[in-house]
């Protein structure tokens, strides 16, 4: 799938089933669809997570939408699933395994690669990350073992060091402050709260796609 990444991470919609409290993900994904998503993660993990044939048919069931709005679907973590289902690309994380060796088994796909450090972020350049997550921007409910909060200073040093590769902004970012993760220097933003427990998803959607665009 041919793509420009960093406009693909523009508004990056990731999620679980067990994200989702107010509607099925199917319906919440296919509204963020509607209101603009760009890119979406398939992130089952956690409490009341689905794991294996239940958690592949509900991938297999969510690729499909995505690709009907012609969206790429990333999958979290999992890398023999996103070579199972034939997914467009895999997001991994520090501690999620040999990142070399993950490069290698996910040629042709995309591959993000988070990144807390200048350090950090210049091995997943070195490696051949297609972007990076960089985050918590702000505090998060969401991921119980996230790092510390680093506001939008990250990015700004990653951007002083002349790095250029694609960078999108994670962690309690909402449609209020995403201009903050943008004017720091990335290129979009990537949300699970603010869309999957929204009462109307897709005008969630909807106003951070206009909040990224009018951050630019
Ligand atoms: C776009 C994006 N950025 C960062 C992350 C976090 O990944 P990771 O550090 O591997 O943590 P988990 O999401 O696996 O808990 C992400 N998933 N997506
Ligand atoms: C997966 C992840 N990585 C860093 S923070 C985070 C959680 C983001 O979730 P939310 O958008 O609900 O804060
Ligand atoms: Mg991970």
């Amino acid at each position: 799938m041919e793509c420009n990444i960093a406009e693909k991470l523009r508004v990056y919609f990731i999620a679980g089933s067990n994200n989702c409290l107010n509607h099925e993900i199917q319906e919440v994904l296919e509204e963020a669809l509607k209101g603009g998503a760009t890119l979406f993660q398939f992130r089952e993990k956690g409490p009341g997570a689905l794991q294996g044939e239940d958690k592949e048919v509900l991938a297999r069931r969510l690729l499909a939408l995505c690709h009907q709005y012609d969206v790429p679907f990333i999958v979290n973590d999992d890398v023999a699933l996103m070579l199972k289902i034939n997914a467009d690309g895999l997001h991994v994380g520090q501690e999620d395994g040999d990142l070399e060796h993950i490069r290698e088994k996910t040629k042709g796909k995309l591959l993000g690669i988070s990144a807390h450090t200048l350090e950090e972020a210049k091995k997943a350049v070195a490696l051949g990350a297609d972007y990076l997550g960089v985050g918590p921007i702000f505090p998060t409910e969401t991921k119980r073992d996230a790092r510390e909060v680093m506001g939008g200073n990250v990015l700004e040093q990653l951007r002083a060091n002349d790095l250029t590769i694609p960078l999108v902004a994670i962690g309690g970012i909402t449609a209020e402050n995403a201009h903050i993760a943008i004017r720091a220097g990335a290129d979009g933003v990537s949300v699970i709260t603010a869309i999957s427990h929204a009462d109307h998803p897709q005008q969630a959607t909807r106003n951070l796609v206009e909040a990224v665009s009018h951050s630019k």
